[in-house]
């Protein structure tokens, strides 16, 4: 994808940019501590205080500097090339720091030096503007030293003084929306250190007697009452200074964006000197109402590109982003200048109304919101009517292309399928969308280019990777598990005996399983767990991060990291998809991720600040073949796909507006298919070139109701809903039990509408009931002609997604090899390192050279086959099995219809990928037929398929 044509990796220039001039280093040596750290988190790092609670528990550890390893590790025989601090000690000599630098550090890395002019511009304060009137410009330095406020100011509706003050409890988040229960998400360390209210005059303001507690109140002499008030009143005239220097930069843009303009309202609201790479670009194209695909390496500054123009535009931002937890994040990074809110399904109905509220009073000007509510006809009607959107940013955007849309962990979603261009104008009336991602293939550019209509010309891309990443890769053997955690303990012994503050992230990617059947019995990723409890038995503080937490634990756990309270954080892909915390000093991939997408994704949390950072890929051969056979493990056979359309179109002849539910829990047993699968193909159905039906909203389907007041007969006389209820209700217990669709197409109302009425008649304290079986609910626009030509068209396309992700896999395999076993380790490769072969190989990737040789393992049949599944087959005679269900049986898959806790007892260990394995069932199952012309797979398969059938 990536358009750089240098494959020599010093060339990818691009994010952060740094400053050019640098000092040189050994006179950096001489500078005080304070002067290399670029942040004031970085004063936080060396408080002894900042360990962890883990650390504190598990150890007595010392407030002092860790004691030096007992045995250095030579750096040689580390995967890591480490870099001691340069803030250690200011007489070491520069021999010393020389010999822990990476090799060729001084002469490759141009980041060094960018560093350590960071670091002094950060204590010169060079990128102030410089004062013309004393007032303003004291003002103006209060503004760009705070480079991440709090939302307190809107330019379009300015808040009153005290209410910004109030508000400044809430960070960017529309109050209502996230207070109750969500605390968690708040960054209090920015809020009180960097709100726009602490930047005009904190320590006066904090004195203001509204804060004194009635003590100090009494205590407060009338001079000194007076003080805090003239104090209070000063800070106020100040904010309002610096809101109007805000009013007047977004006037001067509106009038005209040039380049200048732009970088002033970019010094004033953010403090940066000047945009990075494609920044001014892309801003410029979204002011013009152009839409624009934005491809910028990660870290690189994507989100300024809405945030600028949202401050300029009249109407509303509005943002498409996959997670909540990063919707949370980039809540939290809007300037003050800009109200934000997102809504979720998280919600409370009343946390929604008032979001709704405050963006039909045109407060909020960017709003946060998941695909999925592009299914919500409430949510699309309130566009319709009085609320302009001026542009509609889709975050992430290559999750849109269909070869990340079968089961892409973490980031996959049927919902994205929904963002057509002419679907969002229909709905939404929006002339102008900006896609922005980091990783993106040709064909997955391709892709979102014509799904959301956006001209090639008006692509911006820039390098694919920042050249402050140092990338290393290392194959380890049997003893696996052993190797990397003695390989991570010795990096952390290295940096703790060096007193350097330094973050470690561990990524598990796909939870490395400690055995085949562990996996089998349990996918929970308790891996991360053993590790981090290993870290902190070295004295490192570690906490773990995986979906087996709760989620209230699991933001705690990040809240930890983000405010270095921890140093490093065991995760799996459940963590940190767009986490912009800026010192993450290293990333760890434990096991390899799935794709160089992802992996380019997860290196991207390191090094933000622009500082050199570490990226390490353990990865062997096992754990591939195992996920590769996981690749497979989504797949679905034409014969479910057949029986998923019967049910799907069963009795819709003549139907087009009922309303039709599918239970997810039962149907997804009964066609072995993942929710997400059936989802996939549900949205194919609705958005393919024939459009057969429309989704609604899902809903629990199933409801049982109790009368309290009145009795049921009277109250039906005065209520439809209730009659309807009455009719198409049984009777279980006393309780009726019916069906939410059924009796709202019994009255021909909506889904919605009866919900409604149960709410209202619950809060008259008529009824109380209780919903379950959460379901897809749809109506249908056409009657497929038959299902056989459907099913076979969905088939296909599915194993094409299919292919496209074992294709991924194999590249970002290919390329760890390469590194390791072919690579001439020249021009910067040496030992692990190999920043400069890893970089030619994604950037080709991204341009779509890239090379994917299926591996020579892949397609060796096991010799015990046929026998293994024969003694399988004999020993389950009383259950009928497709050939996936065996194959996935057998590689310890669970699957709906057979899940882990009964089957995980099969003691069969299949050394085949899963895609080979079918295939060779499906020929073992067809030899146990008569025997029949034509000795193909697919025939094999065919005659499978029909034994099945016969069998269902
Ligand atoms: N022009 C700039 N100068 C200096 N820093 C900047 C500039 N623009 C953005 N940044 C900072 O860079 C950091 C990363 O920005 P942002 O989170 O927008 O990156 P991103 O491209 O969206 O990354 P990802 O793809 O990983 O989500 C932020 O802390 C932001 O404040």
């Amino acid at each position: 994808m990536e358009t750089d044509s240098d494959s020599d990796g010093s060339h990818v220039s691009a994010t952060p940019p740094r400053d050019s001039n640098p000092p040189s280093p050994p006179s950096l040596l001489k500078l005080p501590r304070r002067t290399l750290c670029n942040s004031s988190k970085s004063k936080v790092r060396v408080k002894p205080s900042s360990r962890s609670e883990s650390e504190k528990t598990t150890k007595p550890t010392p407030s002092q500097p860790d004691p030096p390893p007992p045995n250095p590790t030579p750096l040689q025989t580390l995967p890591f090339q480490i870099r001691r601090p340069f803030t250690q000690n200011f007489s070491t000599s520069v021999t010393d720091s020389l010999e822990t630098v990476p090799a060729g550090f001084f002469s490759k890395h141009a980041s060094f030096s960018k560093i350590h002019k960071t670091s002094l511009n950060f204590e010169n304060d060079q990128s102030l503007p410089p004062p013309s009137n004393p007032e303003t410009s004291e003002i103006k330095s209060d503004v760009v030293k705070v480079k991440k406020q709090i939302n307190l100011v809107s330019v379009d509706v300015p808040l009153p003084p005290v209410k910004l003050r109030k508000s400044s409890g809430e960070g960017n988040f529309v109050r209502l929306n996230l207070t109750r229960g969500k605390r968690k998400f708040v960054n209090k360390g920015t809020r009180t250190k960097n709100s726009y209210a602490s930047s005009c005059g904190r320590k006066s303001y904090r004195r203001s007697k509204s804060k004194l507690n009635k003590k100090e109140q009494k205590n407060l002499s009338g001079e000194e009452e007076d003080l805090v008030i003239e104090a209070a009143q000063q800070n106020q005239k100040k904010r309002k200074l610096a809101s109007d220097l805000v009013d007047e930069a977004v006037k001067a843009v509106k009038n005209e964006a040039s380049d200048e303009n732009l970088v002033s309202l970019l010094k004033l609201v953010y403090g940066y000197d000047s945009f990075r790479d494609g920044q001014l670009e892309a801003i410029k194209m979204v002011l013009e109402g152009k839409s624009t695909m934005l491809v910028l390496p990660t870290g690189a500054g994507k989100s300024l590109c809405y945030q600028i123009p949202a401050m300029v535009l009249p109407g509303l931002t509005l943002v498409v982003s996959p997670l909540v937890a990063l919707m949370i994040d980039q809540l939290r990074q809007l300037p003050p200048v800009v109200r934000g809110g997102l809504l979720s399904s998280g919600q409370k109905p009343e946390e929604v109304t008032e979001t709704l509220r405050l963006l039909q009073e045109g407060v909020i000007k960017v709003l946060f919101v998941s695909p999925e509510r592009f299914l919500n006809a409430e949510f699309l009607s309130i566009f319709s009517a009085t609320l302009s959107i001026s542009v509609i940013v889709v975050d992430e955007a290559h999750c849109i292309s269909e070869c990340e849309h079968v089961n892409r962990s973490h980031n996959f979603r049927p919902s994205y399928m929904r963002l057509r261009a002419s679907l969002l104008r229909a709905r939404l009336n929006v002339e102008c969308i900006l896609a922005m991602t980091a990783t993106a293939t040709v064909t997955t550019l391709h892709d979102v280019l014509s799904a959301l209509e956006i001209p090639a010309s008006n692509l911006i891309q820039k390098a694919i990777l920042r050249d402050n990443l140092q990338l290393s890769v290392s194959l380890s053997g049997n003893n696996r598990q052993n190797e990397r955690s003695a390989k991570v303990n010795q990096f952390f012994s290295l940096h703790g005996s060096s007193k350097y503050y330094y973050i470690l992230q561990i990524s598990v990617s796909l939870v490395p399983m400690m055995s085949f059947r562990a996996m089998l019995i349990n996918f929970h990723p308790f891996e991360t767990d053993l590790i981090s409890r290993y870290l902190c038995d070295n004295n490192i503080s570690a906490k773990s991060y995986h979906s087996g937490i709760p989620a209230k634990d699991r933001s705690h756990v990040q809240d930890l990291f983000c405010s270095n309270k921890i140093r490093v954080v065991v995760v799996t892909v459940a963590f940190g998809m767009g986490l912009d915390k800026r010192d993450v000093g290293a990333v760890i991939h434990y096991s390899m991720p799935e794709s160089l997408e992802e992996y380019v994704q997860e290196i991207g949390r390191a090094g933000r600040d622009g500082r050199l950072s570490y990226c390490h890929l353990f990865f062997d051969d096992i754990t591939y073949f195992r996920l590769r056979s996981l690749m497979h493990s989504d797949g679905v056979d034409e014969y479910a796909i057949n029986k998923f359309l019967c049910q799907v179109f069963s009795n819709g002849k003549n139907s087009c507006r009922k309303i039709y539910s599918l239970v997810k829990e039962s149907a997804s047993r009964k066609f072995d298919m993942k929710e997400e699968v059936m989802l996939t193909l549900l949205t194919r159905l609705e958005l393919g070139e024939v459009q057969y039906l429309r989704l609604l909203p899902q809903l629990n389907a199933t409801c049982t109701l109790n009368f309290h007041k009145t009795t049921p007969t009277l109250l039906a006389d005065k209520d439809s809903v209730v009659s309807a209820i009455l009719k198409k209700s049984e009777i279980k217990q006393g309780q009726y039990v019916f069906d939410i669709p059924t009796v709202a197409n019994s009255i021909g109302a909506t889904a919605t509408d009866v919900s409604n009425r149960l709410l209202n008649l619950k809060l008259m304290g008529e009824i109380t009931y209780e919903l379950k079986d959460p379901a897809y609910c749809y109506t249908i626009v056409e009657l497929p002609s038959e299902f056989c030509t459907l099913s076979a068209h969905l088939t296909k396309w599915l194993s094409e997604v299919e292919i496209c992700k074992v294709t991924k896999l194999d590249t970002m395999f290919n390329a760890a090899v390469f590194a390791v076993n072919m690579c001439e380790k020249a021009h910067g490769c040496c030992g692990s390192q190999h920043t400069p072969c890893l970089q030619k190989k994604i950037l080709d990737y991204f341009k779509g050279d890239g090379d994917c040789n299926v591996p020579d393992k892949i397609g060796q049949s096991s010799p015990f086959l046929r026998a293994d599944i024969k003694v399988f087959l004999q020993s389950n005679s009383h259950t009928k099995f497709t050939p996936r269900a065996v194959a996935r049986i057998m590689h310890g898959i669970a699957s709906p219809a057979y899940p882990s806790t009964t089957w995980s007892k099969t003691h069969f260990c299949a050394f085949e990928p899963l895609a080979v394995f079918v295939y060779c069932v499906g020929k073992i199952y067809a030899n146990r037929l008569p025997s029949r012309n034509g000795s193909s797979k697919d025939r094999a398969l065919e005659f499978c398929w029909e034994e099945c059938a016969l069998a269902a």
